[in-house]
């Protein structure tokens, strides 16, 4: 039997159609990604197709290494084939070719926060008011711009007669001017810029498409207009184009995805075979009747329905809750339990919410029961102070033109280097269009700094020896070197405070990254190194062999699947979002019920949907009704009746009338608001490349005003006997005896015990 017989006719169709476009349409589970890793192996093993000659294109870095590990489990070895990501794909283009468009291919890619710092500097020189105009809406207009492949001179021209269009159109021109004088890039310049070699260089464009005879792309709906323009010409007049998707998983709009790219896919190539596929593969019928009920309400699809012959399974677990505190309760509870029996591991559990704010009580919860777990996303491990640090030094060795990088740490540790000097040195590159770390070198010929200019000297110096050292060291002694040198290490150690020691535990985390990539590359070397942390997404933290529960936004969720899937949070106002409700016309809407089809179709046998009647958004108490969207799924497929309204309708999304609990009411104080870290006890923290926003609490303020024997109160289990205390590495682990709930085991900062 050979790996094509567990295919059923539809997908035999997509994975034999080698030739001429293809565009495979169908919804979710019906084993779309898996055609396309069938496909690649068939072309290599049955046509004999050199691997080299294929390109298979999806989002994450992680959908793509499945996607990798899949067709060399099918082939054996696929080394040369690029199974990657956009950001990939372009990168590996440019740090060949970019030169030919006037940037240096040792280029460093700028993130989210490196923009924000360029275009707060920008604001401050034009004299443009952020409070007036943010930050934040200049760089979403130059991003939705650029994924429109929009130039700065184009939107200046459809600027006129715009004030504020206009105003946006100086700033996106300054923007670009200033990543290139750095020699930098930012996430859409990748594809932007790749789609503008090629087209200013035919000669590299021809060598690409020459070379890759078969293209691929997966969750084709989520490309946007610059994303289409690059495949479209790399297929060039081969037309050996495949892509699959789903109109109704379409989710990325808000970042320029482009619908009409795949439902007009068959007007810019007529000939496209287009293949549906109907048999679901990955959950159960009751599950898919709750997708496929959902997604009908959407007008303007393309209709489908999907079956399985899996059978009903179980009902949809439905449960409202009093308030989230209860919801994040019962989630845990619900874990625990299918670990305690066997039935499941903990990373057979996905716990899926529409906002990232909604994490953290959710994660106290998972704290207080022990249960390890990861959160996606959220403050992302490179992200932190003591990384970029350490980075910057990396990057400033690796390729001085990247100005913010030197900026930062050119007073770190402190060398006495005045704000005013700074200025002075970036005043002089800017006379002499020259990068501000060349100017550094130059510091004797400025003349108004003086005599502080001394103090630069020994910073470059520095950075010469490193550069000398590159040479002979490994990466790894590199880095050493520069913790080693700059005292960097020995200045936490003296700190006293307790983040001071996650910093460092953050450190070697980074040092045994550094590591853990010589060991496996053939040729490591320092901007490749860069390279990779510069594109990892937030979900390739997570680690495939640890049982721990996952913790993400819908978002994140596309593409994959678990068999256990909570969605939280359901309630109208939360999800769908209150600014869809509000906005004008259904487009909003449909895009969140999309959304809400994606959560339910990642189930493969369990799916539990919760809500709370009251929960607290941004420090206000809020009233939601059941989300509209478990009001679509037919009644019989729930385990629970809907229940009836708790409020009036006119209270619904208001602060409310009636008094609610003191705890709900209760505003956090600042203290309990700052983020956290998990505790050491329940091993997470920061455990792999990329990892985790997980963010530190139960961070004991000092010994509680009880000890064993005392009896104490509590929100909901009501009064008790302490029956033991001990110190855990940050916080207070108390055993408490019940009257009503039995022993439970509770951190202090978390259980908020009252000593009675
Ligand atoms: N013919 C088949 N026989 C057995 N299992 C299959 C078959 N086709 C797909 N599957 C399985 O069904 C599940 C869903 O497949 P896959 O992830 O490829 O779907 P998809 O269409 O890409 O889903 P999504 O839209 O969520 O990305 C996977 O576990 C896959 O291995
Ligand atoms: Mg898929």
């Amino acid at each position: 039997m050979s790996i094509y017989d567990t295919l059923n006719e539809q997908q035999k169709q997509g994975v034999f159609t080698t030739e001429g476009p293809v565009l495979l349409l169908a919804g979710a589970g019906s084993g779309k990604t898996r055609v396309l890793t069938h496909r690649i192996a068939y072309l290599i093993e049955e046509m004999g197709i050199n691997p080299y000659q294929i390109m298979a294109i999806t989002f994450t870095n992680k959908a793509a290494g499945e996607m990798k590990e899949r067709v060399e489990s099918l082939v054996g070895f696929a080394d040369s084939a690029w199974i990657t990501t956009f950001h990939s794909t372009c990168v590996r283009i440019l740090r060949r070719y970019i030169d030919r468009i006037g940037y240096d291919t040792n280029f460093v890619i700028y993130d989210a926060d490196d923009q924000k710092s360029v275009i707060k500097d920008i604001c401050k020189r034009l004299n443009v008011d952020t409070k007036v105009l943010k930050e934040r809406t200049v760089l979403s207009a130059i991003s939705s711009a650029k994924d429109e492949l929009i130039s700065p001179n184009e939107y200046s021209l459809s600027a006129a007669g715009d004030y504020h269009k206009q105003k946006i159109a100086a700033l996106y021109k300054e923007y670009q001017q200033t990543l290139k004088k750095n020699n930098a890039v930012d996430f859409d310049d990748l594809i932007m810029k790749t789609v503008e070699l090629f087209k200013d260089c035919p000669d590299v464009l021809q060598s690409y498409q020459n070379r890759f005879r078969y293209i691929m792309v997966d969750e084709y709906q989520d490309t946007n207009s610059a994303q289409f323009e690059l495949i479209r010409l790399l297929a060039g007049d081969r037309h050996n184009l495949c892509v699959v998707g789903d109109d109704d998983q379409s989710i990325y709009k808000f970042r320029g995805a482009n619908i009409r790219n795949i439902l007009d896919f068959e007007k810019y190539y007529p000939e496209a075979a287009v293949i549906r596929l109907e048999q679901n593969y990955r959950s159960t019928q009751n599950v898919l009747d709750a997708a496929n009920a959902v997604i009908r309400n959407n007008i303007g699809r393309k209709e489908k329905s999907l079956w399985t012959d899996q059978g009903a399974g179980e009902r949809i677990h439905f449960r409202q809750f009093d308030n989230a505190y209860e919801e994040a309760e019962f989630v845990a509870d619900d874990v625990a339990r299918k670990k305690r029996n066997g039935s499941y591991q903990y990373k057979d559990c996905a716990v899926l919410y529409r906002t990232n704010a909604q994490a953290r009580l959710l994660e106290e919860r998972f704290i207080v029961e022990g249960i390890p777990y990861d959160v996606v996303g959220g403050v992302n491990f490179y992200s932190r102070k003591e990384i970029k640090d350490l980075l910057a030094y990396l990057k400033t060795i690796d390729n001085g033109r990247d100005d913010l990088s030197v900026k930062r740490i050119i007073n770190i540790p402190k060398r006495g280097i005045g704000a005013a000097t700074i200025a002075e040195v970036q005043d002089y590159a800017d006379e002499k269009g020259i990068s501000f770390y060349d100017a550094l070198k130059q510091a004797d010929e400025i003349s108004t700094i003086g005599r502080s200019g001394a103090k630069l000297k020994p910073f470059v110096d520095m950075i010469k020896v490193f550069r000398s050292k590159l040479q002979v060291y490994t990466l790894t002694d590199l880095i050493k070197d520069i913790i080693e040198t700059t005292g960097y290490v020995r200045d936490l150690e003296a700190d006293s405070e307790e983040e001071a020691q996650t910093r460092i535990e953050n450190i070697d985390e980074l040092v045994s990254k550094v590591a853990s990539y010589e060991e496996t590359h053939d040729e490591p070397s320092l901007s490749e190194f860069l390279e990779e942390v510069a594109l990892v997404a937030d979900i390739d933290g997570v680690d495939e062999d640890d049982d721990r529960v996952l913790l993400m936004t819908l978002h994140s969720a596309k593409g994959l699947e678990f068999s256990q899937v909570y969605l939280t949070g359901m309630e109208d106002g939360l999800f769908p979002s209150y600014m869809s409700i509000v906005a004008d016309g259904d487009a909003e809407i449909e895009e969140e019920r999309r959304l809400a089809y994606v959560g339910i179709t990642r189930a493969k046998k369990e799916l539990t949907i919760c809500c709370a009647k009251m929960r607290m958004i941004r420090g206000e108490t809020q009233y939601n009704a059941v989300s509209r969207f478990v009001k679509e799924i037919p009644p019989e497929l729930l385990d629970n009746r809907m229940p009836k309204p708790a409020y009036r309708d006119d209270d619904l999304l208001q602060p409310s009338r009636t008094k609610p609990a003191a705890v709900l009411t209760k505003k956090r104080t600042a203290a309990e608001n700052k983020p956290y870290i998990a505790s050491a006890g329940t091993k997470m923290g920061i455990s792999s490349f990329g990892s985790l926003g997980i963010t530190k609490g139960g961070n004991a303020a000092g010994k509680p005003d009880y000890d064993a024997g005392d009896r104490v109160s509590h929100i909901k289990y009501g009064e008790g006997t302490v029956l033991a205390m001990e110190p855990g590495p940050r916080d207070y682990k108390v055993t408490v005896d019940f009257d009503e709930a039995g022993q439970k085991i509770m951190y202090a900062g978390f259980a908020k015990l009252k000593k009675l």
